[in-house]
């Protein structure tokens, strides 16, 4: 779905200063858009507010033809129906493959549980737990968790700060391709212009106010 927000403030409190003020973005329905910038210029709280973590921030946003802030509205987190993952990629400990994948889905899904795991090439690994699996593979259960319930936009939060750099180029490619055959609109933290390069359509610079 298209994300698209308008004229949006933010701060940390009231004394502190504007995280954002004025700020624009558009990303069109199913491309991948990579956000670079240094460390503090708020990457992660822009994703934290297009998710409804933060909600003292103003403007407008819209996800799909969805309103999901503006003056009159704000819909809580919950029921946004983002799809956000992690930096460390939050996984259950105490649940398996499968299980983790099913957590957010609404009623049992077999059949959903079963095309995550196919999807995302997890197969034979249903009944592990996470941490009896590679961290490549961690996080593609998370992403399968976060697909899972079928979200209206992917929110990563720098998806390889976790792993072997010399691991990365691979999972570049496979992250794309898994998130290109999905469709889904995504967007993508990461610190590493080569991340930005390799996965996004667009990447687009935040520079702290
Ligand atoms: N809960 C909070 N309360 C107050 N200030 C915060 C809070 N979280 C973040 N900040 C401040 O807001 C600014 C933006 O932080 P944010 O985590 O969004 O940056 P970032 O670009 O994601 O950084 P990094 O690349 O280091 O993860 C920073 O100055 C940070 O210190």
């Amino acid at each position: 779905m298209e994300l698209d927000i308008r004229n949006l403030e933010f701060s940390y409190g009231k004394k502190a200063s504007a995280i954002f003020k004025g700020f624009d973005l558009n990303v069109k329905d199913g491309s991948i858009l990579a956000i670079l910038g240094k460390s503090g210029s708020g990457k992660s709280t822009l994703l934290r507010i297009i998710s409804g973590l933060e909600d003292r921030s103003k403007g407008y946003i819209r996800i799909g033809d969805r309103t999901v802030q503006d003056e009159n509205t704000f819909i809580q987190a919950e029921k946004r129906n983002t799809g956000f993952i992690f930096q460390n990629y939050a996984l259950f400990p105490y649940l398996t493959v499968a299980q983790n994948i099913a957590f957010g889905m609404k009623g049992k899904d077999d059949v959903r549980v079963k095309e995550m795991v196919s999807l995302t090439r997890l197969d034979g690994l249903e009944k592990r737990y996470p941490h009896e699996l590679s961290g490549g593979q961690q996080q593609r259960v998370a992403l399968a968790r976060s697909l899972a319930p079928k979200p209206s936009i992917l929110l990563m939060d720098e998806p390889f700060s976790s792993l072997d750099t010399a691991l990365v180029k691979d999972l570049r490619e496979d992250l794309r391709r898994i998130i290109r055959s999905t469709g889904m609109t995504t967007i993508i933290v990461t610190h590493d212009e080569d991340d930005a390069r390799a996965l996004a359509d667009e990447t687009l610079v935040l520079d702290c106010q």
